[in-house]
């Protein structure tokens, strides 16, 4: 007779298989004191800003955390809306759709999503899906194309849960899908829609988040994924090179960021006489302060204050049905092949834990 010591812990149970969609993580409130506590957490990642801590820390909390979160905070305020941040609420909505879809398709999938930084955290997020007897997990950043500063620092919060997990879930991980061909469709699908509706423009300006310049001579593909992506767009589109330009935005500090940076390019075209242009943020798969505030508001005024006459943004993809089912195709690809044995009971080992830990046991 094998040795068991908790009989309960020996029977099998079907595997219980979980998305996480992960976002970047977004203020409470438009207020300073919740902008402060966000940008804190979200600014002493080392995947973010990779300057020795030490100097970083009196920069941060001597400089940056002092002013920033007032400017930042009356920003968010423009584009908050009755339910709150933007970024949450699309994700929010592309969690439940994305559940929706693929429970038409037959699959039992729980469906929840995180936040990098803020609430409802990766961590929290991954505890309460154990406690639901989920044994596997696909993790699905919500960035298309893979930044060391964006989707490995999503990587790094579920590792940090699960070095400190004992029994951890299977996990998968989704690095990038900048050249899929059901997001690629969606997007080109949402600016023929516009199109169709409001005529074409003299420039599609194409504006991804920047990141250091530096990061791309350290190997970081972000740069290449985000040309690929325009590459395939502007082929889907039928737009010859000098009918689309690609930017990117959200510039932070001096050092020298990816180029040709988004504003200071729309304020040439504006100067340059470049009557109409229309700006799509194919990076950022959610609206949020990056897209509403940044581009269709701070980007639309340096245009058209350069001479230029008419700004459009098309907005993200959002809840739009064709990208849902792009999500659903990614998902579907990466679970794939994911073989089935039984799984261990996680509930009753849960139990056990919790049980064992009353009794005083050390963790
Ligand atoms: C799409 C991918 C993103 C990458 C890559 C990225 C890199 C990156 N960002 C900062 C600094 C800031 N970003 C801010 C907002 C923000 N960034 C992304 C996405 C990426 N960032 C999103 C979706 C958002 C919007 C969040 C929202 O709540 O709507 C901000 C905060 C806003 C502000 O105070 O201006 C900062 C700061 C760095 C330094 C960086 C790479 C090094
Ligand atoms: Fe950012
Ligand atoms: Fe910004």
């Amino acid at each position: 007779m094998p040795f068991s010591p908790e009989p309960t812990h020996s029977h099998g149970q079907p595997q219980r298989t979980a998305i996480l969609l992960c976002n970047l993580g977004t203020p409470d409130e438009p207020t300073p004191q919740a902008v402060r506590r966000y940008l804190a957490e979200f600014l002493w990642d080392r995947r973010v800003i990779e300057i020795p801590r030490f100097i970083w820390w009196f920069i941060l909390h001597g400089i940056i955390l002092r002013f920033r979160p007032a400017q930042s905070a009356a920003k968010y305020a423009s584009i908050w809306t009755p339910e709150g941040s933007p970024l949450k609420l699309w994700t929010e909505k592309q969690a439940k759709l994305l559940q929706g879809w693929l429970g038409q398709r037959n699959h039992q999938v729980k469906v929840r999503w995180a936040m990098r930084y803020g609430s409802t955290s990766i961590a929290s997020q991954l505890d309460a899906l154990k406690a639901d007897g989920v044994t596997r997990v696909l993790v699905l950043p919500l960035y298309p194309q893979y930044s060391g500063t964006s989707t490995a620092s999503v990587l790094d919060a579920v590792y940090t849960w699960a070095a400190q997990t004992r029994a951890v879930p299977e996990l998968r991980f989704v690095n990038r899908y900048h050249d899929h061909p059901g997001y690629i469709a969606a997007l080109a699908s949402s600016v023929r829609r516009h199109w169709k509706d409001h005529g074409r423009p003299d420039q599609l300006v194409m504006s991804f988040h920047g990141v250091p310049e530096r990061t791309l001579h350290l190997g970081d593909p972000y740069h290449c994924e985000c040309l690929k992506t325009g590459r395939l767009l502007a082929e889907q589109l039928g737009l010859t090179k000098d009918q689309y330009t690609l930017t990117f935005q959200s510039r932070l500090g001096r050092a020298k960021w990816l180029e040709p940076y988004t504003e200071p390019t729309l304020i040439a075209m504006g100067k340059a006489g470049v009557q109409r242009v229309d700006v799509v943020c194919p990076g950022f798969t959610s609206d949020c302060l990056e897209t509403l505030e940044e581009i269709n508001m701070e980007a639309r005024h340096a245009f058209l204050n350069a001479g230029g006459k008419a700004f459009h943004y098309i907005p993200c993809l959002n809840d739009d049905p064709e990208w849902i089912t792009a999500l659903c195709q990614v998902a579907e690809q990466h679970l794939s092949g994911w073989p089935t044995q039984t799984a261990p009971d996680t509930q009753a080992l849960e139990a056990s834990r919790t049980a064992a830990l009353a009794k005083g046991a050390p963790r």
